[in-house]
């Protein structure tokens, strides 16, 4: 019999993640010998091992492993030495309460296993709920289609509106199956393509073939793989015929709706409504429309070598054209502290002093174009002297093909386009005038002896039916050649009025028009064009106390100012639409009035001088433009 000794407990646990814990424990035992008990909570049986029992020689080192609720026995002895180790203070307990103790606890592992599988079940049955709905769904869904698209009873009566939601939930749907079914044939493309003896399937079929060894035949897997997807193939043709056919069926039970007489009268309405909708004009377009008549560009003139001391601050785009530019300038507070200030203006398109002839050019050609085609068109060079104006319109004094102005271009585009026109019946008349206006009185620039204009009247003559103007006594060229227009502009350079003044030793002290007319007629439509294009190059809009004029000069820029100030109030006119807008104030507006109204195009260059010294020019110029640009 076993004495009461100390003797060790071994019990092991599980967590709920699975992690063992063993635990050993001492404890004061009946017997000197040690006994090992490895208890299992988990799986409730015991493992009771033996030391060395000398009472019972013929048992030995033993372990015995019982199950639980099993009345433990060693070798025909009862196990009343078995100790419950999940007690703290392990209790010396008799045979029955270790039964009763390891029956409770195969009922609790009994109820929790019932209690696992009461949850699984109510799972699974969750799961069928919500698979049977979805099948239902689905057969519901497809059921009320083949009910639409087959089974439609042919006396209903649809109207057009309904008829339309059909056709849209039939496109919507033939699109949906379309979809799936490229997807699908992707997909066995695909597959396909993998069926190619490339080194990937290869790998892969002998990989599957590795872990199905029972599969002999790897060929016969292959083929019993291909014939799975010709199968597959075979069922989504069918499936696309099918969707073909219902589509057809679909269609003619439409157009015999449609063909019956109410029906098309139905339909005949609605079309007639829709187009007696009033269509709404784009605010954007509409903006475009009227801003398009008047336009205003900046051109900053570069500094040349002896500028570079007297160079204003202004701000322009570096590269070719952007459309503000601002202007500094020094404020000084109450303090005299001093701040730099800028002040911002903006245009349709502000060209910065790197800026070429040819790009400047490039943005008004829709004019020149337009006048081709049979409108009016009105381009001013305005500004103060030495500001770059004659530089824009005419180009230097001995220009090359990069820096001709703005006339030589604009005549040899009218040409090209003519010519061009010339396939179409199109034949063209060009004529031109180059006149000034100096005092307000209008001078011949063709003239080959200028005395002779100081006995003439010059008249504005305008013809109101064909909207062209001419001035009466003045030489009209026929511009049929590049020559004739070299001659006309070395003729008009040398024959313009020139006057020295304190600004620019070289100013024009008279505005300068270029009239270009052209009338045009096609010989296979009999259509007539009339266009007129003047590009002026007005004088120097300095004021008169910076001028230092004194006599006869101040009296030009007392004309000056005022044409220019009549210009203002013109341009102003049409920009605000007013009713009454006086053209007669002076003979610039008078000789320039079919140039401005109505749907001629017009284009305002402001020139802007770079330098320090001429900086309120400038701001009175850029003041200008802005009241031009703004209204
Ligand atoms: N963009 C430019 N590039 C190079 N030089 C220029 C440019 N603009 C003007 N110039 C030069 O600046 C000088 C003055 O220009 P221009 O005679 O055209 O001024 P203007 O405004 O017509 O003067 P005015 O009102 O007195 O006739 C000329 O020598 C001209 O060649």
């Amino acid at each position: 019999m076993y004495s009461n000794k100390t003797f060790k407990v071994t019990s092991s646990s599980a967590n709920k993640v699975g992690t063992t814990t063993r635990k050993i424990r001492k404890a004061q035992a009946p017997s000197s010998k040690m006994i090992d008990v490895e208890y299992n909570d988990y799986s409730s049986f015991a493992k009771v091992k033996l030391p060395e029992i000398n009472e019972n020689p013929t048992t030995g080192n033993r372990m015995k492993e019982v199950s639980c609720g099993v009345p433990i026995t060693l070798e025909g002895r009862k196990a009343q030495h078995i100790y419950h180790t999940r007690t703290p203070s392990l209790k010396r307990k008799n045979d029955e309460s270790l039964a009763d103790e390891l029956q409770r606890n195969i009922r609790s592992f009994g109820n929790a296993q019932k209690d696992d599988i009461t949850k699984t079940s109510k799972r699974s049955t969750i799961c069928c709920g919500s698979l049977k709905k979805l099948a239902s769904v689905r057969t519901n869904q497809l059921d009320s289609f083949e009910r639409v698209t087959k089974h439609l009873p042919p006396k209903t009566k649809f109207t057009s509106s309904e008829i339309e939601v059909m056709n849209l939930r039939n496109e919507i749907l033939r699109a949906k199956i379309e979809l799936y079914i490229k997807e699908q044939i992707d997909a066995l493309n695909k597959t396909i393509q993998l069926q190619d003896d490339t080194p990937e399937v290869e790998y892969e079929v002998n990989q599957f073939m590795d872990d199905y060894e029972e599969i002999d035949d790897r060929s016969a897997y292959k083929n019993v793989h291909m014939a799975e997807i010709k199968d597959s193939l075979m069922n989504i043709r069918q499936y696309c015929e099918a969707m073909q056919t219902m589509n057809a069926n679909l269609n003619s039970e439409e157009l015999n709706k449609n063909n019956t007489p109410r029906s098309q009268k139905k339909i005949m309405n609605n079309h007639s409504k829709l187009n007696k909708k009033p269509v709404k004009e784009h605010p954007r377009r509409n903006f475009n429309e009227q801003k398009g008549n008047i336009k205003v560009f900046c051109r900053v003139r570069p500094p040349v070598l002896s500028e570079c001391e007297d160079i204003a601050d202004i701000r322009f785009p570096p590269y070719s054209y952007g459309k503000k530019i601002s202007l500094a300038s020094i404020k000084r507070n109450y303090w005299g502290v001093e701040r730099e200030t800028f002040k911002e203006y903006k245009f349709d398109k502000v060209f910065g002093a790197s800026a070429t002839q040819e790009e400047i050019f490039n943005n008004v050609t829709p004019i020149v174009q337009s006048v081709v085609d049979g409108s009016n068109g009105c381009i001013f060079a305005y500004g103060q002297t030495c500001a770059g104006k004659t530089y824009t319109m005419q180009g230097p004094q001995d220009p090359t093909i990069y820096n001709e102005g703005m006339i030589p271009r604009a005549v040899r585009q009218i040409f090209n386009h003519v010519n061009e026109l010339k396939t179409q019946g199109w034949e063209y008349e060009i004529e031109g005038q180059f006149i000034e206006i100096y005092n307000d009185n209008i001078r011949d620039l063709l003239s080959e002896d200028p005395s002779n204009n100081r006995g003439l009247k010059f008249r504005t003559i305008h013809d109101e039916q064909t909207g062209t103007t001419m001035v009466n006594k003045a030489k009209t060229v026929n511009l049929d050649s590049v020559a004739t227009l070299n001659w006309v502009l070395q003729m008009a350079a040398k024959n313009r009025a020139v006057a020295s003044t304190k600004s620019n030793a070289n100013s024009s002290r008279s505005h300068s028009i270029f009239m270009v007319r052209l009338m045009g007629t096609n010989t296979i439509t009999g259509e007539n064009r009339i266009g007129t294009l003047n590009l002026v190059d007005l004088a120097g809009s300095e004021r008169l106390s910076k001028s230092g004029s004194q006599g006869d000069q101040l009296q030009e820029a007392r004309y000056i100012n005022s044409s220019l100030s009549h210009l203002k109030t013109v341009i102003q006119g049409i920009k605000e639409k007013s009713d009454h807008i006086n053209f007669r104030n002076s003979t610039l507006t008078w000789l320039l009035k079919n140039s401005l109204r109505g749907n001629a195009k017009v284009l305002m260059f402001v020139h802007i001088s770079p330098l320090e010294s001429a900086r309120a020019e400038t701001e009175s110029s850029l003041e200008f433009a802005r009241l031009v640009n703004s209204v």
